[in-house]
């Protein structure tokens, strides 16, 4: 895992000049920030941040909320495919004029995480030699992360956040962010949690390990220099089963079963060489995932959920979480059995003043926070107006 930690005095902050507005494409615009060291003890030497925002930043600069996406997401929060962008937001509901988080209101910031493949710098980025990454691409963790992001921060001029909200892998880093922001001079008043935790356990990983070796199994993976491979190919075969993999944990068993039982696929005859319908749902999900995701950012983001632990190096993670000073709201999705509502409710304990936790019902589990925007919405929309 991690090469001997250290401890960051204060997440980089590039020095005056060292940030330079880049270019845009479609909605995104780029910011480079520079150098950065990272927590396992290696340096990126450019870092690029991909972002969108949307709304006005107040002239008091109170009004500005990022919204931090999970694992396989990206800045495109809201709004439609087209201008970059393939498809549609994946929390449409949940922001734009007149909702939840209202871009009437808020000025709204999304960035792309590191080590991704949306225009962050990950492991399909060109190396310092011009060639990608690839296999290069060193281990980032949650912190680094949000080291990049608090530099993208102050590089906007943000002095404070209204809200930090996020799920899942959004999740964890808006648990940092509660730390590592006020350490950076960077005000966080509220944030919200959602279908996450403090610390990534042993279940966790245990699903990881099987998503990670099925890429590094495919034979089209190279120690992940398949960028510039003589057939063009990639290691689609082994994302693909790591997203079934994953899907899988993303929904619940009660769902499976009710919605899939035993039905066959279509005309498909699964004694005879033919596919359950549920085979061929993981199929679709996982072939879906593998047209559009990059094999090295799955393993790296994987990699740096695993190394997630807000307890390292902070006397554990209760001491840790007795340390938040941000008005706190913790959701949880009652059938998800990757983040289970206990490590939510962990969260609620040990965080000073949180807001009870909130269930979400739901048969998608983990899904649930990118489903069920009835519940999710009115919580976050009663958060904010609870300020
Ligand atoms: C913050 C972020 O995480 S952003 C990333 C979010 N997006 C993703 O994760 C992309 C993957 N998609 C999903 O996980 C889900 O579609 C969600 C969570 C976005 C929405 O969940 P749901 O509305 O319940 O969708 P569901 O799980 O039923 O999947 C629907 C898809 O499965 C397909 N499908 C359903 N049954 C079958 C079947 N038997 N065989 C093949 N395909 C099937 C549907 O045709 C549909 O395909 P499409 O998405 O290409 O149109
Ligand atoms: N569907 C989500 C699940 C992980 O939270 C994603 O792909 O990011």
């Amino acid at each position: 895992m991690l090469a001997p930690s250290r401890t960051r005095e204060k997440p980089p902050v590039p020095a005056s000049g060292a940030w330079r507005e880049g270019d845009s494409a479609g909605r995104r615009r780029f910011a480079d920030l520079g150098a950065f060291d990272l927590e396992a003890g290696e340096r990126l030497p450019a870092v690029r941040v991909a972002y969108e925002t949307w709304g006005e930043l107040a002239p008091d600069g109170s009004n500005a909320v990022l919204v931090l996406h999970a694992l396989t997401g990206d800045s495109h929060v809201t709004g439609p495919a087209g201008e970059g962008h393939a498809t549609g937001g994946w929390w449409e509901e949940m922001v734009g004029p007149g909702r939840p988080i209202d871009t009437d209101r808020y000025f709204v910031v999304v960035p792309n995480v590191l080590g991704g493949c949306q225009g962050t710098t990950g492991p399909s980025s060109p190396a310092p030699d011009g060639r990608p990454w690839g296999g290069r691409f060193p281990f980032v963790t949650t912190r680094d992360q949000v080291a990049v992001e608090v530099a993208l921060t102050h590089a906007l001029g943000i002095t404070s956040w209204e809200l930090v909200i996020g799920a899942s892998m959004g999740g964890l880093r808006v648990l940092e962010w509660a730390l590592l922001g006020p350490e950076a001079d960077i005000e966080v008043r509220n944030i919200a949690a959602i279908a996450t935790t403090a610390q990534v356990g042993g279940d966790q990983i245990a699903w990881s390990h099987p998503q990670l070796a099925a890429i590094r199994m495919d034979p089209r993976f190279r120690d992940g220099d398949y960028y510039t491979a003589p057939d063009g190919e990639g290691p689609h075969a082994g994302l693909s089963v790591a997203r079934q993999i994953a899907h899988t944990t993303y929904r619940s068993a009660f769902e499976l079963d009710n919605r899939f039982g035993r039905l066959p696929q279509g005309g498909e005859d699964p004694f005879a060489g033919g596919r359950f319908a549920v085979q061929s749902y993981l199929d679709h999900h996982g072939d879906k995932l593998a047209r559009r995701f990059d094999a090295n950012s799955y393993v790296v983001l994987t990699e740096s959920m695993l190394s997630h632990d807000l307890g390292r190096d902070r006397g554990g993670v209760e001491n840790a979480l007795t340390q938040i000073t941000a008005r706190s709201l913790v959701v949880a999705v009652d059938s998800d059995r990757l983040f289970p509502p206990s490590q939510s409710a962990r969260l609620v304990t040990w965080i000073p003043g949180a807001d009870p936790l909130r269930i979400v019902t739901s048969d998608h589990g983990h899904d649930g926070f990118l489903v069920e925007f009835d519940q999710i919405g009115p919580i976050v929309a009663e958060f904010l107006a609870g300020e």
